[in-house]
């Protein structure tokens, strides 16, 4: 087996950088370049101050203050690190497209495609090529065609590596890592190639993590994972409706079913709705892909998991209209929360944007608090749905960087990401700052309905009558 001394990642992003870093911990004798066409991005990447890093993950800043310039770097300088890597990690983003044939649904494959035609045409050695990127299922038979054909008479290994990280957990899913899965051809060369990637994370994972199969069973089992897992959600907040309409309670209804072995405890937390940037898309992907294999039953299937979250979303934002006496025009409303999750900067596809889109239809003012998230990034999420001008958007919502500011005379408070810090608040000050009667949404189902109650609030929990 090849013994690896220089691996570089083209996409700096949330994938690529939390990645790449962790290698570099793990590995010190690789040298790991992480490349973007991004500036600005690379440019925080090898900021001094750690704190100014573009991504935000529990103890990521630790892992790249202690590598960084020794066997980690960041860099612009793509075509360089390309030649000079054995293997090429390809991380770049894989958004739904959003024109043309498969538009909504299918993964916009362009910049996996620039970066296949870079390397073609840069590579002089031999290479590994990785695709770390979620892609759709035959997606390596496109790269190796462009290699092949673009070329200049070098030999590519393609592999799939599909990335499961969570975020604001990424450190800590990369280091215990459930499972790696590496997808190659099972040729002499294929299977060579898949031991010396299994040989990087041998490093730190037991051998028995560490899954070779061939490559398209990897590439689909990624988009599969994300399936299941959006199922859960989507599932369980099914249920919360139905616990509503009862006095079934849907806290009780997790733990009930959550203790059969066979169901499992995991991802049963009834919420406003699933985000981020995969599980939507990924799902989307996977329709647009059975259907184009002539599978409509298939297809219609996984799609009722994102109807159920987009209804989810909707029936909380009408909720709080029907609940403050069916008119929030003129109210002010305060979000607790913009990210999709907690511990993390991310907002894309959060479930705060489109309850604010329709609250804001109904003329609500909405101020937002989120301990991570920038003013500019909520209103770029806004302005992207374009259902109101960007002028609209910052009058009628304002960001605030004190949670007791976003409390002051608040006709309602909705707690839309589970941050930690929201369940330590004193509750009492944020319930003297507001109008009476004081609203209070749990999106996240983090507080207590009795304790709430008993301060004065007009408490509403998903799932709970
Ligand atoms: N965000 C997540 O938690 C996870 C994402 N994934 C998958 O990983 C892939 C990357 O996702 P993220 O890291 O979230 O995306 P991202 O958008 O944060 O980062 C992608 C980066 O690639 C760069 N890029 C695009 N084209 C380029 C090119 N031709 N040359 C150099 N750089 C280029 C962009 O400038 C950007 O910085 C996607 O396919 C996604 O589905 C998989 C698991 C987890
Ligand atoms: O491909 C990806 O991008 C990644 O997608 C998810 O990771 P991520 O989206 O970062 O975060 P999750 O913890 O899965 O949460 C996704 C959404 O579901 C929500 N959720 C999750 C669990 C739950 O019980 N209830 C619930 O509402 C979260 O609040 C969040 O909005 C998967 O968990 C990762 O394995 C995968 O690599």
């Amino acid at each position: 087996m090849k013994k690896v001394s220089k691996i570089c990642c083209i996409g700096a992003g949330y994938v690529g950088g939390p990645t790449m870093s962790v290698i570099a911990n793990q590995c010190p004798e690789i040298q790991v370049t992480v490349v973007d066409i991004n500036q600005e991005r690379i440019d925080r990447w090898n900021d001094e101050d750690l704190d100014k890093l573009p991504i935000y993950e529990p103890g990521l800043k630790e892992i790249v203050g202690a590598n960084r310039g020794k066997n980690l770097f960041f860099s612009t300088e793509v075509d360089k690190a390309i030649d000079e890597a054995e293997i090429i990690f390809i991380s770049v983003n894989t958004p739904t497209k959003t024109y043309g044939k498969g538009k909504g649904q299918a993964a916009d494959l362009k910049f996996v495609e620039l970066c296949a035609r870079n390397i073609a045409k840069v590579a002089t050695t031999d290479k590994i090529v990785v695709e770390k990127s979620t892609l759709p299922v035959r997606t390596a038979s496109a790269i190796k065609s462009i290699l092949e054909n673009t070329g200049n008479q070098v030999n590519f290994e393609i592999l799939s590596n599909p990335e499961f990280l969570a975020e604001g957990t990424a450190v800590d899913d990369l280091l215990n890592a459930d499972r790696v899965l590496i997808g190659g051809d099972d040729t002499p060369s294929g299977k060579a190639a898949k031991d010396t990637l299994s040989s990087i994370y041998a490093h730190w994972l037991p051998k028995e993590r560490i899954l070779q199969t061939n490559v398209w069973s990897s590439e689909l089992s990624k988009l599969v994972a994300n399936a299941f897992l959006a199922q859960r959600v989507s599932s369980i907040n099914a249920i919360s409706a139905l616990c509503e309409r009862t006095d079934a309670n849907i806290a009780e209804v997790s733990r009930a079913i959550g203790t059969d072995s066979r169901i499992g405890s995991k991802f049963l937390n009834a919420s406003v709705g699933f985000g981020g940037s995969c599980f939507q898309k990924d799902i989307l992907n996977l329709v647009y892909i059975a259907r184009s294999f002539g599978l409509p039953e298939v297809a219609d299937y996984w799609e009722q998991v994102i109807i159920m979250n987009d209804y989810q979303k909707k029936r909380f934002a009408d909720h709080i209209i029907s609940t403050l006496y069916n008119t929030v025009s003129g109210k002010k409303i305060a979000f607790y929360g913009w990210a999709f999750k907690k511990d993390t900067n991310d907002t894309r596809e959060s479930a705060a944007i489109y309850v604010a889109d329709a609250l804001l239809e109904e003329r609500a003012e909405i101020t937002v608090y989120d301990p991570k998230v920038s003013e500019e990034r909520i209103y770029a999420d806004l302005d992207y749905l374009e259902t109101r001008s960007p002028e609209e958007n910052r009058r009628l919502l304002k960001v605030v960087k004190e949670p007791m500011q976003a409390a002051e005379e608040a006709h309602a408070i909705a707690l839309l990401t589970e941050w930690d810090e929201f369940k330590t608040y004193n509750w009492d000050t944020v319930y003297e700052k507001m109008l009476k009667p004081a609203f209070l949404f749990d999106g996240r189902r983090m507080l207590s309905k009795e304790a709430m109650e008993k301060k004065g609030f007009q408490y509403y929990k998903i799932g709970q009558s």
